[in-house]
Protein backbone atom coordinates (compact mmCIF):
# COMPACT_ATOMS: atom_id res chain seq x y z
CA UNK A 1 0.00 0.00 0.00
CA UNK A 2 3.21 2.07 0.72
CA UNK A 3 4.63 1.97 -2.70
CA UNK A 4 0.91 2.16 -3.89
CA UNK A 5 0.17 5.76 -2.52
CA UNK A 6 3.54 6.52 -3.64
CA UNK A 7 3.06 5.77 -7.64
CA UNK A 8 -0.84 7.88 -7.08
CA UNK A 9 1.19 11.35 -5.08
CA UNK A 10 4.23 10.77 -8.26
CA UNK A 11 1.12 10.93 -10.73
CA UNK A 12 -0.08 14.08 -9.34
CA UNK A 13 2.92 15.55 -8.82
CA UNK A 14 4.18 15.05 -12.50
CA UNK A 15 1.39 16.57 -14.08
CA UNK A 16 -1.78 18.12 -11.58
CA UNK A 17 -4.88 18.04 -13.11
CA UNK A 18 -5.57 21.34 -12.64
CA UNK A 19 -2.50 23.07 -13.47
CA UNK A 20 -3.06 26.45 -13.82
CA UNK A 21 -4.62 28.59 -10.68
CA UNK A 22 -5.53 32.29 -10.52
CA UNK A 23 -6.53 34.47 -8.07
CA UNK A 24 -6.72 38.37 -6.79
CA UNK A 25 -4.78 39.00 -3.75
CA UNK A 26 -6.33 40.18 -0.68
CA UNK A 27 -3.81 41.97 1.31
CA UNK A 28 -0.33 43.20 -0.47
CA UNK A 29 2.01 39.60 0.50
CA UNK A 30 5.71 39.06 -0.57
CA UNK A 31 6.16 35.42 -2.24
CA UNK A 32 9.44 33.81 -1.79
CA UNK A 33 11.59 31.91 -4.42
CA UNK A 34 14.58 29.85 -4.05
CA UNK A 35 16.91 32.81 -4.46
CA UNK A 36 14.58 36.19 -4.75
CA UNK A 37 11.32 37.52 -3.40
CA UNK A 38 8.54 39.10 -5.66
CA UNK A 39 6.08 41.68 -3.93
CA UNK A 40 2.57 41.26 -4.73
CA UNK A 41 0.02 44.54 -4.16
CA UNK A 42 -3.21 43.78 -2.70
CA UNK A 43 -6.09 43.89 -5.76
CA UNK A 44 -3.22 42.24 -8.08
CA UNK A 45 -4.24 39.46 -10.27
CA UNK A 46 -1.70 36.29 -9.33
CA UNK A 47 -1.29 33.53 -12.00
CA UNK A 48 0.13 30.08 -10.99
CA UNK A 49 1.28 26.84 -12.76
CA UNK A 50 1.92 24.11 -10.67
CA UNK A 51 4.09 22.13 -12.51
CA UNK A 52 6.89 24.67 -11.66
CA UNK A 53 6.96 23.94 -8.19
CA UNK A 54 5.97 20.11 -8.32
CA UNK A 55 8.72 19.80 -11.37
CA UNK A 56 11.10 21.70 -9.17
CA UNK A 57 14.73 20.21 -10.27
CA UNK A 58 15.83 21.63 -6.61
CA UNK A 59 13.22 20.25 -4.53
CA UNK A 60 13.18 16.71 -7.17
CA UNK A 61 15.53 14.69 -8.46
CA UNK A 62 15.06 13.98 -11.79
CA UNK A 63 11.96 16.21 -11.62
CA UNK A 64 10.75 15.00 -15.20
CA UNK A 65 10.68 11.42 -15.14
CA UNK A 66 8.49 9.20 -13.10
CA UNK A 67 9.47 7.83 -9.94
CA UNK A 68 6.78 5.34 -8.68
CA UNK A 69 8.65 4.95 -4.98
CA UNK A 70 9.72 8.56 -4.83
CA UNK A 71 7.43 9.04 -1.50
CA UNK A 72 8.48 5.48 0.16
CA UNK A 73 10.45 6.07 3.10
CA UNK A 74 12.40 9.16 3.86
CA UNK A 75 11.11 10.39 0.71
CA UNK A 76 7.52 11.15 2.77
CA UNK A 77 9.20 13.78 3.00
CA UNK A 78 8.91 15.55 -0.31
CA UNK A 79 4.93 15.00 0.07
CA UNK A 80 4.74 18.80 1.32
CA UNK A 81 6.14 20.04 -2.11
CA UNK A 82 2.86 18.46 -4.06
CA UNK A 83 0.56 21.04 -4.83
CA UNK A 84 -2.14 19.25 -7.00
CA UNK A 85 -4.81 20.13 -4.58
CA UNK A 86 -4.60 23.60 -4.50
CA UNK A 87 -2.39 23.46 -1.13
CA UNK A 88 0.60 21.32 0.25
CA UNK A 89 0.14 17.23 0.10
CA UNK A 90 0.76 17.53 4.13
CA UNK A 91 -2.13 19.86 4.96
CA UNK A 92 -6.27 19.93 4.77
CA UNK A 93 -8.75 21.51 3.22
CA UNK A 94 -10.30 24.57 5.81
CA UNK A 95 -13.15 26.82 5.45
CA UNK A 96 -9.74 29.72 5.18
CA UNK A 97 -7.75 28.17 2.29
CA UNK A 98 -9.00 26.70 -0.95
CA UNK A 99 -8.06 23.52 -0.98
CA UNK A 100 -9.65 20.84 -2.68
CA UNK A 101 -11.96 19.54 0.02
CA UNK A 102 -12.20 16.35 -2.44
CA UNK A 103 -8.54 15.67 -1.83
CA UNK A 104 -9.00 12.80 0.27
CA UNK A 105 -11.81 11.23 -2.15
CA UNK A 106 -9.70 11.69 -5.06
CA UNK A 107 -6.35 9.71 -3.82
CA UNK A 108 -8.48 7.06 -2.38
CA UNK A 109 -10.48 6.50 -5.87
CA UNK A 110 -7.22 6.73 -7.50
CA UNK A 111 -5.55 3.84 -5.22
CA UNK A 112 -8.66 1.63 -5.79
CA UNK A 113 -7.71 1.92 -9.48
CA UNK A 114 -4.61 1.03 -9.36
CA UNK A 115 -4.96 -1.65 -7.28
CA UNK A 116 -7.99 -2.99 -9.43
CA UNK A 117 -6.20 -2.74 -12.59
CA UNK A 118 -3.03 -4.46 -11.42
CA UNK A 119 -5.35 -7.60 -9.95
CA UNK A 120 -7.49 -7.76 -13.28
CA UNK A 121 -4.45 -7.50 -15.78
CA UNK A 122 -1.01 -9.45 -15.37
CA UNK A 123 0.45 -7.63 -18.60
CA UNK A 124 -0.32 -4.48 -20.89
CA UNK A 125 1.33 -2.11 -22.78
CA UNK A 126 0.22 2.10 -23.98
CA UNK A 127 1.36 4.77 -25.92
CA UNK A 128 1.65 7.55 -24.69
CA UNK A 129 1.80 10.86 -26.02
CA UNK A 130 2.12 14.36 -24.72
CA UNK A 131 -0.64 17.15 -25.91
CA UNK A 132 0.90 20.52 -25.57
CA UNK A 133 -1.67 22.18 -23.35
CA UNK A 134 -3.80 19.43 -22.57
CA UNK A 135 -1.39 16.97 -20.40
CA UNK A 136 -0.75 13.99 -21.66
CA UNK A 137 -2.66 10.63 -23.88
CA UNK A 138 -1.94 7.03 -22.40
CA UNK A 139 -3.71 4.79 -25.17
CA UNK A 140 -4.01 1.07 -24.22
CA UNK A 141 -3.26 -0.95 -26.88
CA UNK A 142 -2.99 -4.71 -25.35
CA UNK A 143 -4.33 -5.74 -22.18
CA UNK A 144 -4.02 -9.72 -21.08
CA UNK A 145 -6.13 -10.80 -18.10
CA UNK A 146 -4.53 -11.93 -14.75
CA UNK A 147 -5.09 -15.56 -15.02
CA UNK A 148 -5.36 -16.11 -10.89
CA UNK A 149 -8.82 -14.36 -10.26
C1 LIG B 1 -8.39 14.59 -9.90
C2 LIG B 1 -9.45 15.19 -9.34
C3 LIG B 1 -9.41 16.58 -8.75
C4 LIG B 1 -8.48 17.55 -8.86
C5 LIG B 1 -7.14 17.52 -9.60
C6 LIG B 1 -8.94 18.69 -8.10
C7 LIG B 1 -8.25 19.88 -7.95
C8 LIG B 1 -8.76 21.01 -7.38
C9 LIG B 1 -8.10 22.30 -7.35
C10 LIG B 1 -6.71 22.59 -7.92
C11 LIG B 1 -8.92 23.18 -6.74
C12 LIG B 1 -8.67 24.67 -6.49
C13 LIG B 1 -9.22 25.47 -7.63
C14 LIG B 1 -8.82 26.92 -7.49
O1 LIG B 1 -9.39 27.63 -6.64
O2 LIG B 1 -7.93 27.37 -8.22
C15 LIG B 1 -10.11 22.45 -6.38
C16 LIG B 1 -11.19 23.01 -5.75
C17 LIG B 1 -12.32 22.31 -5.43
N1 LIG B 1 -12.53 20.96 -5.58
FE1 LIG B 1 -11.30 19.65 -6.47
N2 LIG B 1 -10.16 18.39 -7.55
C18 LIG B 1 -10.49 17.11 -7.93
C19 LIG B 1 -11.61 16.41 -7.57
C20 LIG B 1 -12.60 16.89 -6.76
C21 LIG B 1 -13.71 16.12 -6.27
C22 LIG B 1 -13.91 14.62 -6.54
C23 LIG B 1 -14.48 16.96 -5.57
C24 LIG B 1 -15.76 16.71 -4.83
C25 LIG B 1 -16.18 15.52 -4.49
C26 LIG B 1 -13.87 18.28 -5.62
C27 LIG B 1 -14.38 19.43 -5.06
C28 LIG B 1 -13.79 20.66 -5.12
C29 LIG B 1 -14.41 21.90 -4.64
C30 LIG B 1 -15.80 22.03 -4.03
C31 LIG B 1 -13.48 22.93 -4.82
C32 LIG B 1 -13.63 24.42 -4.46
C33 LIG B 1 -13.00 24.69 -3.12
C34 LIG B 1 -13.04 26.16 -2.75
O3 LIG B 1 -13.24 27.03 -3.61
O4 LIG B 1 -12.83 26.48 -1.56
N3 LIG B 1 -12.72 18.19 -6.34
N4 LIG B 1 -9.98 21.15 -6.76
Amino acid sequence: MILTKSVVFEALRIEPPVPFQYGKARENIVVHSHDAAFEIKKGEMIFGYQPFATKDPRIFNDAEEFVGNRFVGDGEKLLKYVYWSNGRETEDPTAENKQCPGKDLVLLVSRVFLVEFFLRYDTFTVETAKALALGSTVTFTSLIKATTI
